[in-house]
This record gives C-alpha cells, structure tokens and sequence, in this order.
C-alpha cells in the first residue's frame, strides 16, 4: 500500500496521486503528492480507522520523533498503546495537509515548466482551502480501502477540517471530535494572521517569494510572525506562571537575531518567543505559512452553505462532541457554542464540553486530565456504537 517516494526524504509514507486534485479555486493541481503516517494496525473489516487531523504547523508526524527536530510527536501523549486514542484498538492515520512543507504537494514541491525544467511552486502555488486539504486525505483515504473512519479528530485548524470531513462526507465519518475550533475564521483572527504575513513580506531575504533563487530563507520575517502567533497560543495566566516579570541577566538561549544583548538583559518571556522563532524557522517554510494561514482565513461553513452554518450537515449521522477550553482567546468558547447551535438544530448525537484550563489555545496539546478523559470517553463510545470490539 506504502509507495515509498524517494522524491521525499521527509515521510516514510507517501502516495502520489497522478490524476491530482480540483481545487476550489477552480485550479486542477497535479500531481499531488500526499504524505502521511499511521500508527496502530488497521482490522481487517478495515473499520477502526481514526483520522487525526493536525493544526496549522503540524504535520504527520503525531507520535513519533519529527525528521527534522528530532522532538517527540506533537501529540505523543495522547496517540500511543493505551493512552486515549489508544493503537492498540485504533489505526491512527494523519496527513500532512496540502501546502505544507512535510512531503505532501505545497508551495515548496516542485513544478515542471513549459520548457521542462523544475522549480518550486513558490508564491505561484494555487490558493487552497480547507476543503481542498480534506479532498487531498479523502483521496489517501478512498487509496487505503476505508470506507467509513470511525473518527476525524483535529484541534484549532485541525477541527475545520473534522467540520469539512462531516460536511463534504457525511457517510464517511462515523464519529467527529472539533478540538479548540470554530465554523468560521475570525476577524481577529484573520487580522493576526495579517501580522503574521508582513512580517514575512517585510523581511529582505523574503525576495518576493523567491528565496530559494539567492539560497536564502525569510528566516526573521518568519521567526517574527511566529512569535507574535505563539502569544496567542498562550494566555495571561500561562504567561504569568510561565515566566512572570523574571529577566536573564545572560541573553543566554533565544537570542537569534535579536538586540536583546544591547539592553543588558531580557525578560525570560523575550527570550522563550525568540526560541518558539528561531526552532520553528528550522521547520517550517514561509511560503507554506503563507498558504495554510489563507486558507484558514477562507473558512467559513456558514458562508460556504448560503450563511446556514447548519445546512452543510442537515441530514447527517455523525455523532459530534465539540470541545471548547475556557481560558482560549483565540477560538472562544462562545464560536464553539455558535457549532454547538447550529449542529443541534440538524443532528441527534451532538456533546458540547467546555474544558476548565488556564493554557489558552494550546491547551489541546498539552497535558489536561479532563480533555484526556473526553477524548477516551468519546472514542471508546463511538467504537461501541460502531460495533467494533
Ligand atoms: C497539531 C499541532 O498543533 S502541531 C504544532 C504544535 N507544536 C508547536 O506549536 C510547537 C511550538 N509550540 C510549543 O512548543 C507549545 O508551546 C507546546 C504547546 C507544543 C508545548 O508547550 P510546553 O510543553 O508548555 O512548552 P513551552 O511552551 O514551555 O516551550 C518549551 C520550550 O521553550 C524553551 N524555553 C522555555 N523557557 C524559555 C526561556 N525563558 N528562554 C528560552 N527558551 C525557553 C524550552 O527550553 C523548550 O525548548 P524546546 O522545545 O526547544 O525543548
Ligand atoms: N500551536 C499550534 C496550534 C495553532 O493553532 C500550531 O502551531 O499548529
């Protein structure tokens, strides 16, 4: 089934779909790569399938060592024998989504010109949507013979594509869990998002998009753009524990790039941000930055389906469990309630959990008794109502 790409040294499984995609933007692009991993052993009746769907630099690599870090799966301590979602019971499957930079099709792949020479896609990669991330897993999907996924599971950008998975196919999700997410992008979020991208477009070794031309990466407009995200991860209180007023006499860690050394000394909470940039500039590529903030932006289930957040999930069988975490800013319990609604007006099984945390958005990643116990919960009851032993 693996057909292993040696065009990608970044994913030990990888598919490449020849025939490609139709985008929403009316754009057919292919080939698509799609790179993934899976954990777990798929049964027989090939339904024990859980789709975990990452968030937005994430990547497939949930819970075993990133290729390029070396750092622990992203949710290594929720994906595993027996943790919550539990392989010994699961085949855990996650994709890197379409634009991304780890193996699947994105701004970095590669395109054959008209005179048949090979450059990277750059700026020129074609606008996707969240939609469009989904079509590229249904395809890896329809590839691996699974019918039906027991599951889709995503936090934060990670839930709109659960929400995309339930609206364009609502045969194929059995149970869905919307993580620290929302029906719409914000307009506060949007205008992070904003920030985010000039501070890339601002930097000089941006070169329009073109950085690999002078051999160079926009690596301080990036840094930039994701320290200022990272705060918005966080909360007040987070910050406070974390790090209070402390300063570092030392600049110590965290000081890439910055002028930190010429005040003498830096708050602990200036140096953590200029260490969240630095590492994640050794990861990540701007253009695919770019591309995946937009197409958060673009979400909007209500606007896709004539402003009925409801419509795209009339008639659907999926059992839902939304989950919202108080203390994040970012996407507010209330967006999740507005789900909540909307879901409850055309579905029978819907559960709504508001997880008490003082994290902030990024309390899905991080060690929470009761989100861990949710997600067991929900997961063991959807294997039960599914039938599955
Ligand atoms: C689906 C997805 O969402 S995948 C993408 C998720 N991954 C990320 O977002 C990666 C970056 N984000 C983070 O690290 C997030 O904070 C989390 C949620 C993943 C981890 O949170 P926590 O466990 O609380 O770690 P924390 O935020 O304190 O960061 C720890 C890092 O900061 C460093 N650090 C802590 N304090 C300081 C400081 N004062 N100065 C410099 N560095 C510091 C630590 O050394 C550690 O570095 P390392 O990650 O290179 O080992
Ligand atoms: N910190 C996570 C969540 C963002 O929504 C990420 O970077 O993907």
């Amino acid at each position: 089934m693996d057909q292993t790409n040696p065009a990608t040294t970044l994913s030990h499984q990888h598919v490449t779909f020849p025939d490609g995609l139709q985008l929403d933007c009316g754009f057919h692009l292919a080939p698509v790569d799609v790179a993934y991993r899976t954990y777990g052993t798929l049964s027989p009746a090939r339904d024990n399938a859980v789709l975990v769907c990452h968030a937005l630099t994430g990547d497939q690599y949930v819970a075993d060592p990133h290729p390029l870090t070396g750092k622990p799966g992203w949710w290594g301590r929720m994906v595993g024998p027996g943790l919550p979602i539990d392989t010994d019971r699961f085949f855990v499957i996650c994709v890197n989504v379409l634009g991304g930079c780890m193996g699947t099709t994105g701004p970095r792949s590669l395109r054959v010109r008209e005179d048949g020479t090979e450059e990277p896609w750059g700026t020129d990669f074609p606008a996707i949507t969240i939609r469009d991330m989904v079509r590229a897993q249904h395809l890896l999907i329809e590839h691996m013979g699974i019918d039906r996924l027991l599951a889709v599971v995503g936090g934060s950008m990670g839930g709109m594509q659960v929400l995309e998975w339930c609206a364009t196919y609502p045969h194929k999700v059995f149970a869905a869990m919307p993580i620290a997410t929302s029906p719409f992008h914000s307009a506060q979020n949007i205008a992070f998002n904003e920030v985010s991208r000039q501070a890339i477009f601002a930097d000089p070794q941006w070169h329009g998009g073109r950085y690999w031309e002078c051999n160079e990466i926009p690596a301080r407009g990036l840094a930039v753009a994701r320290m200022m995200a990272h705060i918005t991860y966080l909360s007040e209180a987070a910050l406070t524990r974390k790090f209070g007023r402390r300063v570092r006499t030392s600049p110590g860690r965290g000081t890439a790039g910055g002028p930190g050394a010429l005040f003498g000394e830096m708050f602990e909470v200036e140096s953590y941000l200029r260490h969240q940039g630095s590492t994640f500039v050794r990861r990540f590529d701007a253009n695919s930055y770019l591309t995946i903030t937009r197409a958060m932006d673009y979400f909007d289930l209500g606007a896709e389906h004539d402003g009925d957040m409801s419509r795209p999930f009339r008639g659907t069988r999926t059992r839902f469990c939304i989950i919202s975490f108080s203390s994040d800013w970012l996407f507010p319990t209330s967006q999740a309630r507005l789900l909540a609604r909307a879901l409850n007006q055309v579905a029978a099984n819907v559960s709504f959990v508001e997880i008490d945390s003082d994290k902030g958005h990024d309390a899905f990643l991080l060690d929470e008794p009761d989100f861990d116990r949710t997600i067991r919960g929900f997961l063991c009851g959807a294997a039960e109502h599914a039938g599955i032993g």
